[in-house]
């Protein structure tokens, strides 16, 4: 039940800049409000500015997320993912979900962001044409970019350049369209453009220049764009890149005054008491800001304020942008195009592809850009917001520090900055407190600095100038040979860790994180899943398994749907039942009113859309086996019929699969393990993208390892054939456990198969009394599993987790 202590706030968009503000709340007021947050997005908070980054193939989308969903949970918070609040009654303070959930609040914090601005010409909303901002348009782009060839960006800015890049690197042919004769003509003048373009037309990105779009024609789906000036461009895809609108409809509906944005006071307030609105939904002083440095604080003084902090409130933010393209460096700030009353120096070399321009009103410096070098671009923008005089200095800012030094010594010109010096402008974090970080907090990998200040976690465009200063305080030695940790937390890596567990005997996650110094002292998610599953993996018969370090869906050993229900899948072994426990499968199903009942790509069945508080019931009544859907385990293992019943089937799949999924079920593994056995070459059960797949061959078997039918598929590698059953288990089960000993947590077998050498794996598996001492290793881990569905419903204490949380003003229709 609502404690009436604890006010009620609701937080209407899980992005950027609202779980910004909310983490801020939480460390200065933990207690005194009841959050709880509608996010339209089936994701928890993630780094969209790193989407370019994952287009681009430089990381992967679950390598970007910022809050896991176990921050909501440790924080108390109730999340609902996937759920968009169509809704505001300001008169009853509630607000409602498309999905009927009712939530009063006290509080309430709008955080809607932006959506694309989508040109209005006819055939817009064609098949193939989208925007770029969401996990959804990214996965788009990589389906298309596997089924066509041709890929139009529209808009020559950030966010289409950006877009650009990354289809070039799915292997598609790109056209930029703009509708300028420069590109990115709101953060460049024309000498940087023109160099920009010529980059970027080196790197293989077309252009169509001064195109104004008229139509987007094809069927169904986009084959083409016509242009007024009645030229064509043949094309497979569109993605819209023309500036962003503020999602501010839902507050302007409920009465909320609006402009281009929601329009909100220096304390973040809009215009209806109680409601306050953050981020890039947000009009302050005539500005709706489309950059994170500006809403991060925006959120900090939101926190202040409604934490009873004194605070002068936000007054506005000068602002700079970074091009993250690879292999190009472009940097803009302030008024950068200069007018009547500015004066400009400009220094360009076409030959080395540098070009530097400051611009001065009076004797301050108010805007800058920088193409080719931009080293200097934090520390110019630290001058222009401290409105300094820099008289006498302006050849120095224009030409770097210390004259006669070399242009190239980047060290040099770290160790003249300014401590107060901005250097991450996402986060606000200074050359002072990254100096304090490396000096007296022990901080020497750029990810424990990260852990430590914030710094290089949202666009990452100040890494190099961290790494500068990495060098300039650790020396050149200690910047050179450490290692990235495991996460933020640690400088230290896999194998440092597991040799000192083994070395030094750590028992727990605690221990570990204690002896081994970890920055932060409870850890993170990535480390504590990992520590927890490294030491189960060490010492199997002492471990006690640490719930509390494994992931939401692992914790309730079901897996969490998007609207905050569970799927219950139970295990069906080989793939292979009967209609006596299919019945019971669908009495289950009916007595529980399963919403959903459905085939996994697994051969399983999948029972989605049951409330935590169902879960242990249904698991008694069906008393069945976990089928582990959610863990890192053996999956399933998928069956053809093999050759009990297909003519071509050369041998007894299905019996082989069984066995395999009998053997290895419940085992722990670093990331999740899926296996798969066909009867004969034609592969009908696709184990050639499996992480152990078993192709039957006359008089023998083929075991394949190392594939993925994920987002990056990948082709299994033939490790060995053998003849018998027998010398499929026995090689199975050392491969398995050579990959639980081996790999790092959360490492998939492609990924892991690709990096260590398949070379290097049969090295290890070929001699028979290896295979034996791992087979001996893994009969041990496999002794201490027990099915956690038949522990929780035998243990009151563990029930008792799944009982429903009270949520205090949040009221179901018909309640
Ligand atoms: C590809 C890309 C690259 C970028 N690169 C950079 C960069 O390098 N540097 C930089 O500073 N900025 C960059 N940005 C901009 C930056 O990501 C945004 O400024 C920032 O994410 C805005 O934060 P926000 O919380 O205001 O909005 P968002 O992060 O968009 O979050 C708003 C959330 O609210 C949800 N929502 C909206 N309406 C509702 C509703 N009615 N009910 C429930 N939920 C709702 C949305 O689905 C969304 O998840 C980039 C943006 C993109 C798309
Ligand atoms: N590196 C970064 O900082 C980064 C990266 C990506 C996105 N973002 C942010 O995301 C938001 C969206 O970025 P954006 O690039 O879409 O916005 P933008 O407004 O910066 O750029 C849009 C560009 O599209 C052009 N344009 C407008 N109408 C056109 C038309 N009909 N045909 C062709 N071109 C047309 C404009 O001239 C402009 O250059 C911005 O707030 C941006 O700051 C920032
Ligand atoms: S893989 Fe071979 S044995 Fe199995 S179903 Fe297909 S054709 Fe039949
Ligand atoms: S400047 Fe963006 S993360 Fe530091």
């Amino acid at each position: 039940m609502h404690t009436p202590a604890r006010k009620r706030l609701v937080m209407i968009g899980n992005g950027m800049a609202g779980i910004r503000f909310l983490e801020h709340l939480l460390k200065l007021s933990p207690e005194s409000y009841e959050i709880t947050i509608f996010g339209a997005e089936p994701h928890p908070n993630y780094n969209r500015i790193m989407l370019s980054t994952v287009l681009a193939g430089g990381t992967d989308i679950s390598e970007i997320v910022l809050n896991d969903w176990n921050w909501y949970e440790d924080n108390g918070i109730k999340l609902y993912a996937g759920h968009r609040v169509q809704h505001i009654d300001i008169e009853s303070r509630r607000v409602v979900s498309d999905q009927g959930v009712v939530a009063a609040y006290d509080v309430l914090v709008m955080a809607t962001g932006s959506s694309p601005y989508m040109l209005p010409v006819p055939g817009a909303a064609k098949e193939g044409v989208i925007g770029f901002r969401d996990i959804k348009d990214c996965e788009t782009m990589f389906e298309v970019s596997r089924k066509y060839k041709k890929a139009a960006v529209i808009g020559g800015g950030l966010l289409g350049l950006e877009a650009a890049r990354g289809l070039l690197n799915l292997g598609m042919d790109v056209t930029v369209i703009h509708l300028h004769g420069e590109l990115m003509d709101r953060q460049l003048d024309s000498p940087a453009s023109r160099m920009l373009k010529r980059e970027l037309q080196n790197q293989g990105m077309k252009f169509l220049m001064n195109k104004q779009t008229e139509y987007i024609g094809g069927r169904k789906r986009v084959t083409h764009i016509t242009f007024t000036d009645d030229t064509l461009l043949e094309t497979d895809l569109v993605v819209m890149a023309v500036g962003i609108r503020p999602n501010m409809e839902l507050a302007k509906d409920a009465g909320i005054p609006v402009g281009r944005g929601i329009l909100v006071n220096d304390y973040m307030s809009t215009q209806v008491e109680g409601i306050y609105a953050v981020g890039e939904c947000a009009e302050h002083r005539g500005i709706s800001y489309g950059l994170v440095a500006p809403l991060y604080k925006q959120g900090a003084v939101l926190a202040k304020h409604l934490a009873g902090v004194p605070t002068e409130g936000y007054h506005g933010s000068m602002t700079s942008t970074k091009l993250k393209v690879s292999g190009v460096n472009v940097f803009s700030a302030g008024e950068f195009k200069g007018s009547e009353d500015t004066r400009s120096m400009c220094y360009q070399d076409e030959v080395e592809g540098i070009y530097k321009k400051i611009v001065l009103r009076g004797d301050k410096l108010v805007g800058s850009v920088l193409f080719g070098d931009t080293g200097d671009g934090p520390m110019l923008f630290s001058l222009m917001k401290s409105g300094e005089s820099v008289a006498g200095r302006e050849k120095e800012l224009l030409l770097g520090y210390a004259p006669g030094k070399s242009q190239a010594d980047p060290v040099q010109r770290l160790a003249a900055m300014p401590d107060d010096e901005i250097v991450c402008g996402c986060n606000g974090v200074s050359k002072a407190a990254i100096a304090d970080a490396i000096s007296n907090k022990g901080c020497t990998t750029v990810g424990a600095i990260k852990a430590c200040t914030k710094a290089t976690g949202s666009c990452g465009g100040c890494k190099p100038v961290v790494e500068g200063l990495l060098t300039l305080y650790a020396g050149e030695e200690a910047s050179v040979n450490v290692k990235e940790g495991i996460c933020g937390c640690t400088p230290l890596g896999r194998d440092e860790i597991i040799q000192s567990m083994k070395s030094m005997g750590l028992k727990s996650v605690k221990e570990t994180m204690n002896v081994l110094g970890w920055g932060e002292p409870e850890g993170c998610s990535k480390c504590r899943p990992a520590l927890n599953y490294y030491l189960g993996m060490l010492w199997p018969d002492s471990y006690e398994d640490e719930g509390e370090s494994r992931i939401t869906n692992e914790r309730y050993h079901a897996n969490i749907q998007k609207d905050g229900t569970y799927s219950v899948v139970p295990r069906i072994y080989g793939g292979v039942t009967s209609p006596s426990e299919l019945k019971k499968i669908a009495e289950v199903a009916e007595r529980y009113e399963v919403p959903l009942v459905k085939f996994t790509g697994g051969q399983r069945l999948d029972l989605l859309g049951v409330k935590k508080e169902d879960l242990p019931g249904m698991w008694e009544d069906l008393d069945m086996a976990s089928g582990y859907a959610y863990g890192k385990t053996l999956r399933t293992v998928k069956t053809c019929v093999g050759n009990t019943f297909c003519r071509f089937g050369t041998q007894d799949a299905m019996a082989m699969g069984v066995r395999l999924e009998k053997a290895y079920e419940r085992i722990n593994t670093p990331s999740k393990f899926k296996m798969a056995v066909s009867g004969c070459p034609r592969n009908c059960a696709e184990a050639t993208i499996k992480d152990f797949g078993v192709v039957a061959i006359d008089g023998g078997w083929e075991l394949h390892v190392g594939g993925n039918g994920g987002v990056k598929v990948r082709a299994t590698d033939l490790l060995c054939t053998v003849r018998t059953e027998d010398e499929v288990m026995e090689w199975s089960g050392a491969f398995l456990q050579y990959y639980r000993e081996n790999a790092s947590w959360n490492e998939r077998t492609a990924h892991w198969v690709e990096r260590v050498g398949l070379d290097s794996i049969i090295e290890a598996l070929k001699q028979p009394e290896d295979r034996q001492a791992l087979l001996k290793r893994l009969e041990i881990a496999l002794e201490q599993t027990r099915d956690p569905w038949k522990e929780i419903i035998h243990d009151p204490s563990l029930r008792k987790n799944f009982e429903p949380l009270a949520v205090s003003g949040m009221i179901h229709p018909g309640e």
